[in-house]
């Protein structure tokens, strides 16, 4: 299919009709032509119709109606201040490696951080300031050339920065509100804020930011240098093959699905006593070698992936008496069988 491309240039002031919306794109339907649309005053391109599978770890999910990868805060600010005069509802999207997106895609305006980058490393006090598109595997190699510790852990966490604030990203006993030192956000306004770990209200893969209306812009962390950088670099390398050898890393997933509920063994032990791996719906697969992952084995659909995830959670609670709280994110509409 080839997608026509249609350019005006808009002004945030000036809209104040929705552009020709293509709503959302039936799964099976026509598919509207995309447009592009440049804010007046930045070089922001928004487009219509844009396609989230490949911004996603799980390889699925239908189109944006609006989607917009920003380069810089201000055209962060513009885009949503044009959102606002549309009347249109925001999603923010890091690198996609905790999201189900429906198959139906999601109305609104889809605002990508994966352009948001520089990370600038400050050896007078030991902070590392990095923009939150900035892969955070990257961020944990650049610490580790340097010698500088404490983003070993984070070496095999594919998101960004921005996504790792908000999620309280972590593995191998540390996490990132350990070492956060503050973080700046904008608000759907477009006014600028830094926030304190205190005020993110972090605990185990949860902070206020989810699913909130604040979009991260940058952190701040506290690393420790001068370490041997050899020392660092190997500590980061066992971390990577430890998750390379327990984790299907090969085969797209959204990392564990479900959070490991307190007081009991983990979520993989309890799915994989329930005999549930391998167990498979359409293409998503319980992964045989963890079974707290789902993996899209090639062609499956959001919708087999959500019912999966329903299906675990029933068997798991039937099981165990023990509801599994789901740690990746959904977007956009699905229908429970
Ligand atoms: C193979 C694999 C292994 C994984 N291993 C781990 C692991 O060991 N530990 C772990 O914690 N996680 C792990 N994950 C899950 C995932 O990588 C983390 O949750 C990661 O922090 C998500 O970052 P992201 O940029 O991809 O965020 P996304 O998936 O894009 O978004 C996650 C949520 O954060 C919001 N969001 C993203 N960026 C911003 C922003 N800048 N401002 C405001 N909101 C934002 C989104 O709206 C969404 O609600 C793994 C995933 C995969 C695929
Ligand atoms: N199962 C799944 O669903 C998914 C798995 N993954 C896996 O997660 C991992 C990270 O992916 P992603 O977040 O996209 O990674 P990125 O490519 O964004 O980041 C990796 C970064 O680390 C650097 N790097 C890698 N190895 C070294 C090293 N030995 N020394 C110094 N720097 C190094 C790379 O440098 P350079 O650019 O110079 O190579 C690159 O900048 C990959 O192994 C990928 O296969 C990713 C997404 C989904
Ligand atoms: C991948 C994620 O984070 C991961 C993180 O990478 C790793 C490493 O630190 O520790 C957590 O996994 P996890 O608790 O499953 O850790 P593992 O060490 O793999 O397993 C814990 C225990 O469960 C058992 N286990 C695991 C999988 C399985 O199929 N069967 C099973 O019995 C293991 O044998 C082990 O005794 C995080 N998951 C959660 C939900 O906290 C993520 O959040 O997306």
């Amino acid at each position: 299919m080839t997608l026509s491309s249609d350019i005006r240039i808009l002004s945030p002031s000036v809209v104040k009709q929705p552009a020709k919306n293509p709503h959302l794109t039936p799964v099976n339907g026509d598919r509207e032509r995309s447009h592009s649309i440049y804010l007046a005053g930045t070089a922001c391109q928004i487009k219509s119709n844009v396609s989230l599978s490949t911004f996603t770890s799980f390889r699925v999910g239908g189109p944006a109606e609006w989607y917009v990868a920003p380069k810089q805060i201000e055209e962060v600010q513009a885009c949503l201040e044009w959102a606002r005069a549309e009347g249109l509802p925001v999603t923010f999207l890091g690198a996609g490696s905790n999201l189900l997106v429906s198959d139906r895609g999601i109305p609104g305006l889809a605002i990508s951080t994966r352009h948001l980058r520089y990370s600038r490393f400050n050896p007078e006090t030991g902070q590392v300031t990095v923009a939150a598109g900035q892969s955070l595997p990257r961020l944990a190699w650049q610490a580790a050339q340097l010698g500088w510790e404490g983003l070993e852990w984070a070496v095999g966490i594919p998101g960004t920065v921005g996504g790792a604030v908000v999620m309280n990203a972590g593995a191998h006993g540390s996490c990132a509100s350990e070492i956060l030192v503050n973080t700046q956000v904008v608000s759907r306004q477009g006014s600028i804020s830094t926030l304190t770990p205190e005020e993110l209200g972090y605990s185990y893969r949860t902070s206020v930011l989810q699913g909130g209306d604040r979009l991260v812009t940058e952190a701040t962390f506290q690393l420790k240098p001068g370490a041997d950088p050899a020392r660092v670099q190997a500590t980061t390398s066992e971390q990577l093959e430890h998750r390379k050898s327990t984790q299907p890393y090969h085969l797209p997933s959204c990392g564990s699905v479900f959070r490991n509920p307190d007081g009991s063994p983990g979520a993989g032990w309890l799915i994989e006593q329930t005999g549930l791996k391998g167990y498979q719906i359409g293409s998503a697969q319980v992964a045989e070698r963890h079974a707290n992952f789902i993996v899209n084995c090639g062609g499956a659909k959001a919708s087999d992936i959500f019912q999966l995830i329903r299906y675990v959670q029933a068997q798991v609670e039937q099981h165990w008496a023990v509801l599994l709280e789901p740690e990746v994110r959904t977007i956009g509409e699905f229908q429970a069988l």
